[in-house]
């Protein structure tokens, strides 16, 4: 049987830019991955096999060894908390994790309300902090919470800033910068090192001319 390297991929905005960038590294994706509603792709005559996931997924298909390697956004790797190996910085899907909130908002209540995707980094960033706050887990559309009274404060991805802009929020807080990262399955490491580490090799010096590297 041939041995298949597995690598997860996240449907969505960082499809495109991983995609672009394994084209760049020498991998010879054919036109219809980017087009496709397949969710196993294969290119011709290699071991390499794709799986396209959810973003928010590709930490589990990569913790249980379904998949060898992934690409997920450091975002999701911390809110995961999956047991990764994270390889390699690969500088794409830039973005920040921040705080924001509407200018001069008056408290609602006595207790502080955040409403998030992230429950994991903001609760982490809030005690870090020494603040006491209720955490709201949404699914999406956050910047609805505040506009809506739902909650005093934000935590979310924060990119153009055309979302935060349009609704009126302001950013108050960087917690962090965001990019993806190449993460892989420690037992498939120790397995299929060589043909892993051929991967990275293959990726490190188009990664290190945008300026990033491993971490
Ligand atoms: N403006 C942005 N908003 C959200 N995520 C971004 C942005 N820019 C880069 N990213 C990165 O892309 C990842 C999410 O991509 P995407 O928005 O496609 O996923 P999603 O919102 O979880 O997917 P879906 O729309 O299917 O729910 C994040 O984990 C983050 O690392
Ligand atoms: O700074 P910007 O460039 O405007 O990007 C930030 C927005 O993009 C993301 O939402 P997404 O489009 O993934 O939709 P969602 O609300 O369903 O998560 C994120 O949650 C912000 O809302």
């Amino acid at each position: 049987m041939t041995d298949y390297i597995t690598i997860a991929m996240p449907k969505g905005r960082i499809f495109y830019d991983a995609c672009h960038l394994l084209r760049e590294a020498g991998f010879d994706l054919p036109n219809e991955f980017e087009t496709t509603r397949k969710l196993i792709l294969t290119i011709e005559n290699s071991n390499f096999r794709f799986i396209l996931a959810k973003p928010v997924d590709v930490a589990t298909y990569v913790e249980y060894g379904v998949a060898d390697i992934g690409i997920a956004g450091k975002d999701v790797i911390l809110e995961s908390n999956r047991n990764v190996y994270e390889m390699l910085d690969l500088g794409i899907s830039a973005c920040r994790m921040a705080v924001a909130g509407l200018p001069n908002r008056k408290q609602q209540s006595s207790v502080t309300k955040v409403a998030t995707k992230y429950p994991t980094i903001a609760t982490e960033y809030f005690k870090k902090q020494g603040k006491q706050v209720d955490i709201i887990s949404l699914n999406g559309s956050i910047e609805l919470a505040p506009l809506i009274g739902l909650s005093d404060y934000i935590v979310d991805i924060v990119s153009t800033g055309q979302t935060l802009r349009e609704n009126g929020l302001v950013e108050l807080t960087k917690i962090m910068e965001i990019t993806s990262r190449l993460i892989v399955n420690p037992v498939s490491y120790r397995l299929k090192k060589k043909n892993i580490d051929y991967i990275i090799e293959k990726l490190k010096p188009i990664v290190e001319v945008t300026g990033v590297g491993m971490d």
